[in-house]
This record gives C-alpha cells, sequence and structure tokens, in this order.
C-alpha cells in the first residue's frame, strides 16, 4: 500500500514539475491535455487555484483532519491518541490525566474476577482503530481467593473499553460487527435481539441474603426467585470472564431518575453496541462534565447475554439467567439479548431503593397539561401507557418508569420503549416521527432495497420496539419532573370485553384494582389457548416489584389523599364481545376519553353504577358514541355478557384472596374499604 502511494505521489510530482507530457503518460494511452503554455521550472507548482488546496501535507494527515479531537467538550467519546502523540495523556493536563486514569482503574475494579489476583488489564479505544490509546490499567483488588502467584492467560491480555460511545459511533460499530444490524429508511438502526424478543421472568432470580430475606418478597405470587450469594458469584464471574475474554466491551455511565436529590448512578457493561446504544437512549445521558465527575457507580450491570448459564450450576433451570444481587448492586445477564431485561432490571432496583427512602416508584407514565395537571398511566405491557402518554397537546414526563416523592414526580429514565406493532403515522405521529438516526428498532422487518419498515410484519416477533431519546418527543418536559399527580389512569386490556369503557373510582377501589392489576394476555397466535388469558400483575407490574404489594400500595393511597388524586379504570380492550367476536376500542375514543379525564370534564358528569363490579361509569362522554360506554350495550348476545363478566369477577376474586389478610394504610378502615372494593355478586 505505502509503496504504490509512493509511485502514485512519484508519477504527480514528476507531472508538476513541468516533465513533458509524453514522458510522463507516453506509453500508457492518450497524451493529457496541456492547459499550461509556460513550461514551469521546477520551484513553481501547477494546480487549480480555483479552490484552496487541502491543508495536508499526507493522505494520512488529511484523515486525521477529518476527526477533531476535542476532550474537553466531548469526553464521552473514546479517548484516542493522535497520530503524533504516544500516549492519550500525552497531550493533556496532570488533573486530566489522573481523573482519567481513576476511570479507567474504576472499569478494571468493575470487570475485575472475584477468584484472580488482579483487575483485566483496561485500555481505552477501539483495538481496530489504529491510533487506540495503550494506557494500561493493571488494577490490583483483593481477592476471594487468595493464590500467590496465579498469573493466567486472561491476565496478559488487553480488554479494549468503548467508553460512553455517541450513537454515530455506536452505528457504525453495530454495522461494521453486529449481524443483522441495518440503517433504516428513516435513519433508525434496525437490530435482532436474538432468540429471545421478550423478557424471561422465569429466569429471573435475585439473591436472598442476611438484608433482602427481611426486605423483600417471597414466596407465592413474587417475582423473586431466590438465588444464593455463592450461585450469584458463579454466574458473574462467568459473565465477567466472557466479557473479558472479548476483544473489546461498551461501558455505559449514566444516571437513572431526574430528581437530582435521589439520582442514581449506574453503569452498563455490554459486549454488543446494540446495547451500548439502548442505553444510551433510555438512561439518563449525563453532560461531559457530569461524566468527568462520575465517580464510582452505584449500580452496576454485566450483560453477557450472548453467552448462556451454565446449567449445571444450581438454581439455573434454562441456558437464561438474569440475577439480581442488591447487597452487591449488580446485575448479571446471561443467555438473552433482549436489552428490555436491563431496563426492566434497574427498573426492579428502584423499586427497591426508592421505597426505602419513602419514595413510591411506579410502572406508569406521566404527562403533564399546559395548566401543570399531571396524570399518571398504569399499566401492564401493551394496555398504553406509552401510546396514551404520548400525547400531542400536553408535556411528556416520560412512558414507563417514575418516582412519586414528596417532590412531585420525576421520570426515571431518559428515553421511550415503544411497542412498534401496526405503527401508524396518522394514529401515533410522535412516537412514528422519533424513529429516525439514534433510535434503536428491534427486531422489525424491512424491505431489503428502500429499508422501509413494514410495522404490520410480525414475521420475527409480535414484540417489536423502538427505543429513543425522550427528547425524540417534541412536547417532552426536560428535566423529566412535574408535581404531584392529579389522575391516577389504571389502564386495563380487557379482552373479555366486559369492562367499561371509563370509570370514575372511589380511593378504596383504586387500591383494589391496583392491587389486583388485571389485564388480559392474549394469546392469539399460540397454539391450543383459544379464550384470552386473564393476568393479574399487582402493581400493574409483579414481575418488577421487590416488596409485597401492599407496600407499594400503602404509599400510593397516603400521596392520593394527600395530593386530592381522583382514580379511574381504562379499559384500552374489548368491546362488543371478547377477543374473537367483539373488536377493540378504537384508540381515537379512548384519547376522548383521557382528554375528559385530563380537561376536568369527566369528573363532574352525570354517573351510573355498574352492577357485578360497582363501578361508577359516565352517561356521556364528548366524542365518543354513548352507547359503548356501558359495555352491556355493546353486545349482541345479553347472557353471554352477564357470563362472562360473572366470569371475570370470580377470577378477580380467587386472586384477591391471596391480599385479603393484609393491612393497606395506618387505619384498619380503608383495608377493609379495599376488600369490599371489588365484585359483588
Ligand atoms: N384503545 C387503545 N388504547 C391504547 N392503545 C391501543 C388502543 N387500541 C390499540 N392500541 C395499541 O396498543 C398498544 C399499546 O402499547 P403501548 O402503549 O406500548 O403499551 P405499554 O406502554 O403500556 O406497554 C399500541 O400498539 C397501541 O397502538
Ligand atoms: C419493556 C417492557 O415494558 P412495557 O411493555 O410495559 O413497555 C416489558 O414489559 O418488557
Ligand atoms: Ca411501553
Ligand atoms: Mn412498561
Amino acid at each position: 500500500m505505502a509503496d504504490k502511494e509512493t509511485t502514485k505521489e512519484k508519477n504527480g510530482s514528476d507531472f508538476r514539475n513541468g516533465t513533458t507530457i509524453d514522458n510522463v503518460v507516453g506509453r500508457r494511452g492518450l497524451p493529457m491535455i496541456q492547459t499550461h503554455k509556460k513550461v514551469m521550472d521546477s520551484s513553481e507548482i501547477c494546480h487549480d487555484d480555483s479552490s484552496p488546496s487541502v491543508k495536508a501535507q499526507t493522505i494520512h494527515e488529511l484523515h486525521s483532519l477529518q476527526k477533531k479531537k476535542n476532550n474537553k467538550s466531548t469526553p464521552n467519546t473514546p479517548i484516542r491518541s493522535s497520530t503524533t502523540t504516544q500516549s492519550p495523556f500525552a497531550s493533556i493536563s496532570e488533573e486530566e490525566r489522573q481523573k482519567q486514569k481513576q476511570q479507567l482503574q474504576s472499569i478494571s475494579e468493575s470487570l475485575a474476577s472475584l477468584t484472580r489476583e488482579t483487575g483485566p488489564k483496561v485500555v481505552k479505544g477501539d483495538p481496530a482503530s489504529k491510533g487506540s490509546s495503550s494506557h494500561v490499567d493493571h488494577h490490583q483488588h483483593s481477592p476471594l481467593i487468595s493464590t500467590a502467584f496465579d498469573v493466567s492467560d486472561s491476565a496478559l491480555k488487553f480488554t479494549h473499553v468503548l467508553y460512553n460511545l455517541s450513537p454515530a459511533e455506536l452505528y457504525e460499530q453495530a454495522i461494521k460487527y453486529e449481524k443483522g444490524s441495518f440503517i433504516t429508511a428513516t435513519g433508525a438502526l434496525a437490530t435482532l435481539s436474538g432468540a429471545k424478543t421478550g423478557r424471561s421472568p422465569r429466569d429471573k432470580r435475585v439473591v436472598k441474603d442476611q438484608t433482602t430475606q427481611h426486605d423483600l418478597w417471597w414466596g407465592k405470587g413474587s417475582p423473586n426467585i431466590e438465588m444464593d450469594e455463592h450461585t450469584f458469584l458463579v454466574n458473574r464471574e462467568r459473565a465477567v470472564d466472557y466479557l473479558n475474554s472479548l476483544e473489546k466491551v461498551y461501558v455505559n455511565d449514566q444516571f437513572l431518575n431526574w430528581d437530582p436529590e435521589h439520582r442514581i448512578k449506574v453503569r452498563i457493561v455490554s459486549a454488543r453496541a446494540y446495547h451500548s446504544l439502548f442505553m444510551h437512549n433510555m438512561c439518563i445521558r449525563p453532560t461531559p462534565e457530569e461524566l468527568e465527575e462520575f465517580g464510582t457507580p452505584d449500580f452496576t450491570i454485566y450483560n453477557a447475554g450472548q453467552f448462556p448459564c451454565n446449567r449445571f450450576t444450581h438454581y439455573m433451570t434454562s441456558s437464561t439467567s438474569i440475577d439480581m444481587n442488591l447487597t452487591r448492586k449488580e446485575m448479571v445477564i446471561l443467555g438473552t439479548q433482549y436489552a428490555g431485561e436491563m431496563k426492566k432490571g434497574l427498573f426492579s432496583l428502584m423499586h427497591y431503593l426508592m421505597p426505602k427512602r419513602n419514595i413510591l416508584s411506579l410502572h406508569s407514565g406521566c404527562n403533564m397539561g399546559k395548566n401543570g395537571d399531571v396524570a399518571l398511566f398504569f399499566g401492564l405491557s401493551g394496555t398504553g401507557k406509552t401510546t396514551l402518554s404520548t400525547d400531542h397537546n400536553r408535556y411528556l414526563i416520560g412512558d414507563d418508569e417514575h418516582c412519586w416523592s414528596e417532590n412531585g414526580v420525576s421520570n426515571i429514565e431518559g428515553g421511550c420503549y415503544a411497542k412498534c406493532v401496526d405503527l401508524s403515522k396518522d394514529k401515533e405521529p410522535d412516537i412514528w416521527n422519533a424513529i429516525k438516526f439514534g433510535t434503536v428498532l428491534e427486531n422489525v422487518v424491512f424491505d431489503e432495497h428502500t429499508r422501509d419498515v413494514d410495522f404490520s410484519d410480525k414475521s420475527v416477533t409480535e414484540n417489536t420496539r423502538a427505543a429513543y431519546p425522550i427528547e425524540y418527543i417534541p412536547n417532552a418536559r426536560i428535566p423529566c419532573v412535574a408535581p404531584h399527580a392529579k389522575n391516577v389512569i389504571l389502564l386495563a386490556c380487557d379482552a373479555f370485553g366486559v369492562l367499561p369503557p371509563v370509570s370514575k373510582l372511589s380511593l378504596a377501589q383504586t387500591m383494589y384494582h391496583f392491587i389486583s392489576g388485571y389485564t388480559a394476555l392474549v394469546a392469539g397466535t399460540e397454539d391450543g389457548i383459544k379464550e384470552p388469558q386473564a393476568t393479574f400483575s399487582a402493581c400493574f407490574g409483579a414481575a418488577f416489584i421487590m416488596m409485597h404489594p401492599t407496600k407499594y400500595a400503602t404509599m400510593l393511597a397516603e400521596k392520593m389523599q394527600k395530593h386530592g388524586a381522583t382514580g379511574w379504570l381504562v379499559n384500552t380492550g374489548w368491546s362488543g364481545g371478547s377477543y374473537g367476536s367483539g373488536n377493540r376500542i378504537k384508540l381515537a375514543y379512548t384519547r376522548k376519553i383521557i382528554d375528559a379525564i385530563h380537561s376536568g370534564c369527566l369528573l363532574n358528569a352525570k354517573y351510573i353504577k355498574t352492577e357485578v363490579f360497582g363501578l361508577e361509569i359516565p352517561t356521556a362522554i364528548d366524542g365518543v358514541p354513548s352507547e359503548i360506554l356501558d359495555p352491556i350495550n355493546t353486545w349482541f348476545e345479553k347472557k353471554a355478557y352477564q357470563d362472562t363478566l360473572l366470569k371475570l369477577a370470580g377470577l378477580f376474586k380467587n386472586n384477591f384472596d391471596g391480599f385479603v389478610s393484609y393491612k393497606i394504610g395506618k387505619d384498619q378502615k380503608l383495608t377493609e374499604e379495599i376488600v369490599s372494593a371489588g365484585p359483588i355478586f
């Protein structure tokens, strides 16, 4: 290569020096046309004066000009040594040198094996780029097992760290190294999450130790399947060894919670650019100054998702394991590349940390009107939190995870994670427009040539997703904080089609439905299951809570009482029959219902009470056909409606039996009211 260039340059300079044309091109074809009459002497250079010449002497230098090195304003790009400096620290101040050294040391500590004598040799920058820095941090730490001179091959190798890369850099990494990465027509990064296209709640394990055995909810109904400390360490070692065996890992240092008083520092170590970009979008992005001062993280995720867990390991029932250790402040992911595990894993962490500070963590979306009225949207996956909180007429605070403290409501995240199946530009314009450069599009199908995404195509999965930074929604409120909630909207996607499109709830009813957490999973594509499956997920997110549901319910009741919030139950599911015979309530109608809640119109509307569930339903809402407000009107077969209603009521009752013995709030009266706020039949 170098030889060729030298030859080329030689020929060029011969010509420029005024050697006769024939001499230069003579034997190689047509003579070139001479534009300069005068034959120049050797000191003159022939060039085209119309544009200034490039300020580089060599092609190498030209390429080095293309990328501006700017450590001060963009410290979240990897620090690469320039072509002229030997060390990445050569051109920076002593203070900066120390900071960067500490950063590397901290990463080395994160990645340290617990059974060998040293942390890995970490080095910053892409191993593929020639100028990659060579600073090594061979970090010493205290091992669990102390063997005097235990030098392993892994201790001799470098692990390159790609630290807080920008979306553009991560795009390049993904496209170059991760099969299945493509740029779509609107600039999003399409990726595949591999064999797992959804969460694996049955593979989630939580370490039960002296602290957590008392703090957490264990046993029947709890999402916390126990594992012991030792097994966690076995899996941690497996993940860390896997990550260190790679040529490079991605490290994201970011924040959770927009409330500055309760901000949590998280570090995510992962093997894929897809995972790094996903978390870049989903967590709060630090400013360059904040990143410089980051220090030690409060919690670390080791995502070794491409690598399976070992089924001979105790507690493992599949090749997938998502392990949470609250005492060590670590989470390990093995055997699943579904990015949602990281986001929801951190949410579980917040469901532990925040209530300990007397802050309520919520599986809800949140938005705010022009007058400062705040609404929360609780609901399980697919019930409409993201869709309904993204409202062109209101400020978006967040779509999925929030905290409610003495200061008001704050978003935990820095991004949104929207379902994309059947996404339409007309019905959901803000989400549609957010799918652009920087957005991660998981498991979608697109045209091979035009790269237009077909959102109706479920070939890979029905759970196609878009993860984008919250500021991609034009009316997002930054910082994502809001005053106390005025309306608490419980979303249930009722596939039985018997719950009213909207009901106004008493506080006791709100608690009853919050603890029940009813929605229906539609089997649809699954073989065998012909009818919808009711799911009761306490607090509308049982998979993510860490303590007993009544802990969260008590806090919610107190906050709603204190701030005078109204509870609502909104059915975003079926009407006029169950799944299969009826239809899903039109999104346009649900939006009108939500509008009427926000505006305050619905609070003072005329109500009638339903049988069995005892729900208060309005008789009229602007823009919604009145006959659909009472579901019985929409069913052709009234008997079928009654039977289905009673069937659902029975399911509610069975589910709630598990909670009747728990006290909610300070006075016994509320508990009794809650128990009797369920269906009566
Ligand atoms: N009436 C309705 N209300 C809310 N969402 C609806 C309705 N009808 C259809 N949908 C669709 O249901 C899905 C709701 O998903 P999403 O808002 O992402 O839920 P979540 O954020 O709670 O997981 C979206 O694809 C939305 O288009
Ligand atoms: C990402 C998830 O959340 P949701 O569907 O509520 O947006 C999930 O449940 O895996
Ligand atoms: Ca969502
Ligand atoms: Mn969610």
